[in-house]
């Protein structure tokens, strides 16, 4: 567990912020990766809410070598094998029940729980995750909630997620204890189903350009 908090770590590292993409058609996703790569956020988070999600997984892992895909939405044990076995680099949940987090604690590829209490990080780093996505961040305290912990556990890094956009990421970005901040502004719904990549580009250059502000 040590070592794959050192791995997801350095992947945190490479982009102020992880685009959190929901992709109906994968058809889509190696171009809108490579446009992510382009503006300097290579770390996506792909959810698994569509039946596409795997094949989008897929996709990227194999043709845009210079992302980091990771899969998010993992609900089930059953979806820590398919998302390694399609190529996600590291594996995102919006909470982890305990029987979840066991299994968790046995993937073979990086994992970020996600919790929203502090008994729930705490119970998360008994178990060796030192990076937790904080969801949802905005409606469960946000920046006050990062504050509030980082006297008391002060190891952990936290990846905020939920209600944040391009107003509030900065705010988030300047605490010690937030690696990153996860968001779906970079990849608005109707940039998604027109296919608008440009303008998807233009959003991430500047979520990406966030990284200064710190
Ligand atoms: O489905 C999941 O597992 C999630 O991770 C939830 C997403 O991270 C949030 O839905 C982010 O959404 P926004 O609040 O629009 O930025």
């Amino acid at each position: 567990m040590a070592s794959e908090g050192t791995v997801l770590r350095d992947y945190l590292r490479l982009a102020p912020v992880i685009p959190v993409v929901t992709i109906t058609d994968a058809r889509i996703s190696i171009d809108l990766a490579h446009a992510l790569v382009r503006a300097g956020l290579p770390v996506i988070e792909v959810t698994l809410r569509t039946s596409a999600a795997l094949d989008a997984i897929s996709a990227i892992a194999k043709a845009v070598p210079e992302a980091v895909v990771a899969a998010g939405t993992v609900l089930a044990k059953s979806q820590i094998r398919e998302t390694i076995d399609a190529g996600a680099k590291f594996i995102v949940t919006p909470g982890t029940p305990p029987k979840l987090a066991q299994a968790l604690s046995e993937a073979t590829v990086p994992v970020m729980p996600g919790c929203t209490t502090v008994s729930e990080a705490m119970a998360l780093a008994d178990m060796g995750f030192s990076h937790l996505k904080f969801f949802p961040a905005a409606v469960s305290g946000g920046v006050a909630w990062l504050k509030s912990v980082h006297g008391p556990l002060p190891n952990l890094l936290f990846c905020p997620t939920g209600g944040i956009d391009r107003a509030s990421a900065a705010s988030y970005l300047s605490l010690p204890n937030v690696a990153c901040v996860g968001g779906t502004w970079i990849t608005p719904a109707d940039a998604m189903r027109s296919g608008d990549l440009a303008e998807i580009e233009r959003l991430a250059r500047d979520a990406a350009s966030l990284r200064g502000q710190t």
